[in-house]
C-alpha cells in the first residue's frame, strides 16, 4: 500500500487484498473493515486501488466536491465483451457519457417526469388489479409494473402481462447479465490484464458473455427498429425514443448508442424499483403493528370512498417515514455503483491515485450506531423525530434524502421517476390490501421473513374490503384508456 493511501487491511505481495475480497454481500465485509480502518479505507487488489467511503461528509467531499475527477466508472472487461461499453451506467466519464447523460436528463428530469404520472398511475392500478386477481405471483406483478412504466415512457410500449411481452425477454436477459456481474464469475481480468488473452475454448465465461451480447442486441435493436418503423409509418405515440431519434445529431448518437441508450435506462430502472417495492412489502409483512399504523393514517386521510391520489402522500407523515425506513433498512444498492478516478485526487491527508475504484458504502452509514439509535431495528418512528432519522446530536449537514440514489455527477438520473413509483404504490398497496405472513403448509405456522434478504419471501395479500376491491376493478377499466396510447401492435416477442 502506497504511503499516501488511506489505511486498510494488511496486504500480500503482488495479490494485495485479493484473496480476502468478498464475493457476496460485499457491503457487510466493507462495513467490518470500516470499523477497523475508518470511514475512508483502502484495499489493494493486485496493482490497483479500491477506496471505500462510509461517511456522508467524506462522500460529499470526494464524490460531490471533487466530482470532476471522481465520476468515472471502473473498467469492467466483461461489460466490454457484452456491450462494448456503450451503456450509460458502466461508461467511463467523457464526452460520450455526457451526451447519454444529457438525453437521460431530458427524459427523466423532475419536469419531464410530471408527464409520466398518468402512466404510472394507470400501471399502479393495474398492479393492484393483478394483486387482487392473482396475489400469489406478487413479485412478478411488481416486476411487470416497474418494467412496463419504463417500456411505455421510453419505447411507447405498454406490457399488460409478464409473459408473452418484451418484459419476459428483458427479464431473462437481465438475469443472465446479473450473473456475470457478480464477483468471481470471471477471473480477475481487470486487475491482471494478461488473463484477458485466455482463449475462448478454455474460458467458458467468454462464451457466456458472447451469448448474452447476442441476446441483448436482438432485444434492444428490435425495440429501436419498432420505434423507427412507427415513425416512418406515421404512427408516433410521443414516446421518448422518438424524440431521441429526431435529435440524434444533437446528442451525437450513432446507431449503437441509440440502441444502448434505451437499454441503459431500462436496466437502471427496472430491477431497482421492483426490488424496493418487494422490500417494502417484506417490511410491512414482518412488522404488522407498523403496517396497521400506516393503514390507520391512510384511512384517516384518504378513507375508503376513493382511491389514493398522488397529492395525498404529502399528508401522510408516517407513511413517508415508513418509505424512508425501508430505504435505510433495505437499501436497493447498498454500495451504490462504484465510481472511478481519472486523476490523482487529494482527500484530506490522503491521495487517491488515478484509476482507483471508489465505493460509497450506504449500508454502513445506514447501520451506523453513531448516527442511529438501534440501527438494526426496523422502526419508521425515527423519521418522525428528525428528517434523516438520526439521533438528536448528529451533525446531518452532509446527509441527503437522496443518498440512496448515489452521489456526484453520476447520481441516479431516474430518482424522480423512481420516487413517484414508490410513493404511489406505497399508498395504494396499504390502502387496498392487508399483507400477512404466509403459512407453512405442513406446520401451519407463519413463515418468518429475513429483512436482510427481503426479495425472496411468500406472503398472503388480502383486499381490505369488498368495496375497495370493486373500486380497483372500476379504476382498472378507466386506466385502459391511458394504456391504449401505449398498446402498440408489436410482435409478441423479439425472437
Ligand atoms: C429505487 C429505485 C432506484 C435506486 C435505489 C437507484 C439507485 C441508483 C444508484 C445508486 C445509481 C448509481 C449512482 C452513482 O454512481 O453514484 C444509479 C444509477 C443509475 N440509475 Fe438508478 N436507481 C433507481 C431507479 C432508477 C430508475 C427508475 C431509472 C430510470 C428510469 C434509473 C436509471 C439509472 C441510470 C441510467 C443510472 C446510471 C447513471 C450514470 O452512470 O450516469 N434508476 N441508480
Amino acid at each position: 500500500r502506497e504511503r499516501d493511501l488511506p489505511p486498510g487491511p494488511p496486504t500480500l505481495p503482488l495479490l494485495g487484498n485479493l484473496l480476502e475480497f468478498p464475493t457476496s454481500k460485499i457491503y457487510i465485509q466493507f462495513s467490518k473493515w470500516a470499523k477497523s480502518y475508518g470511514d475512508i479505507f483502502s484495499l489493494k487488489i493486485g496493482p490497483t486501488t479500491v477506496v471505500v467511503l462510509s461517511d456522508p461528509k467524506i462522500i460529499r467531499e470526494c464524490l460531490d466536491v471533487h466530482g470532476a475527477t471522481t465520476s468515472s466508472r471502473p473498467f469492467f472487461y466483461v461489460n466490454e465483451l457484452i456491450s462494448n461499453n456503450c451503456e450509460i451506467g458502466f461508461m467511463e466519464y467523457g464526452p460520450t457519457w455526457r451526451n447519454l447523460r444529457r438525453a437521460a436528463h431530458d427524459v427523466l428530469s423532475a419536469e419531464a417526469c410530471v408527464k409520466y404520472i398518468p402512466i404510472q398511475r394507470a400501471e399502479a392500478f393495474r398492479l393492484m388489479y393483478d394483486l387482487l386477481e392473482r396475489p400469489q405471483q406478487f413479485t412478478t406483478h411488481i416486476y411487470r409494473y416497474a418494467a412496463s412504466v419504463i417500456f411505455s415512457v421510453i419505447y411507447g410500449i405498454h406490457c399488460p402481462e409478464f409473459e408473452n411481452t418484451f418484459i419476459r425477454e428483458f427479464y431473462d436477459v437481465t438475469a443472465e447479465f446479473d450473473k456475470v456481474l457478480k464477483p468471481g464469475f470471471a477471473p480477475p481480468v481487470e486487475w491482471f490484464p494478461i488473463l484477458r488473452h485466455i482463449p475462448e475454448r478454455w474460458a467458458p465465461w467468454k462464451r457466456i458473455c458472447k451469448a448474452i451480447r447476442t441476446q441483448q442486441r436482438k432485444l434492444f435493436f428490435t425495440l429501436l427498429d419498432l420505434c423507427e418503423e412507427n415513425m416512418k409509418n406515421g404512427t408516433r405515440n410521443g414516446c421518448f425514443m422518438e424524440s431521441v431519434i429526431d435529435r440524434q445529431a444533437e446528442y451525437s448518437f450513432d446507431r449503437e448508442l441509440l440502441g444502448y441508450f434505451g437499454a441503459g435506462i431500462l436496466e437502471g430502472g427496472t430491477d431497482t424499483t421492483s426490488v424496493y417495492l418487494q422490500s417494502f412489502v417484506g417490511c410491512v409483512v414482518a412488522n404488522p403493528a407498523i403496517q396497521a399504523r400506516a393503514q390507520a393514517e391512510i384511512d384517516h386521510v384518504i378513507g375508503s370512498k376513493r382511491c389514493p391520489e398522488p397529492d395525498d402522500f404529502e399528508h401522510l407523515p408516517y407513511l413517508q417515514a415508513l418509505v424512508k425506513e425501508v430505504h435505510r433498512y433495505c437499501p436497493v444498492t447498498p454500495l451504490a455503483v462504484p465510481h472511478a478516478t481519472i486523476a490523482d485526487e487529494r482527500i484530506g491527508n490522503y491521495v487517491i491515485p488515478k484509476g482507483s475504484t471508489i465505493f460509497m458504502n450506504t449500508w454502513a452509514i445506514n447501520r451506523h450506531e453513531d448516527y442511529y439509535d438501534n440501527p438494526h431495528i426496523f422502526d419508521p418512528e425515527r423519521y418522525m423525530q428528525s428528517e434523516f432519522g438520526t439521533k438528536p446530536d448528529v451533525d446531518t449537514s452532509a446527509f441527503r434524502n437522496d443518498m440512496i440514489f448515489g452521489a456526484g455527477r453520476r447520481i441516479c438520473p431516474g430518482k424522480h421517476l423512481a420516487s413517484t413509483s414508490i410513493t404511489l404504490n406505497a399508498m395504494n398497496l396499504l390502502w387496498a390490501f392487508n399483507f400477512l405472513p404466509a403459512k407453512d403448509l405442513h406446520t401451519g405456522e407463519q413463515k418468518k421473513i429475513d429483512l436482510n434478504d427481503a426479495e425472496d419471501f411468500d406472503c398472503e395479500i388480502v383486499p381490505r374490503s369488498a368495496e375497495k376491491a370493486d373500486m380497483i376493478r372500476a379504476q382498472f377499466v378507466v386506466a385502459k384508456s391511458t394504456f391504449e396510447l401505449f398498446d402498440r401492435r408489436v410482435p409478441v416477442t423479439a425472437s
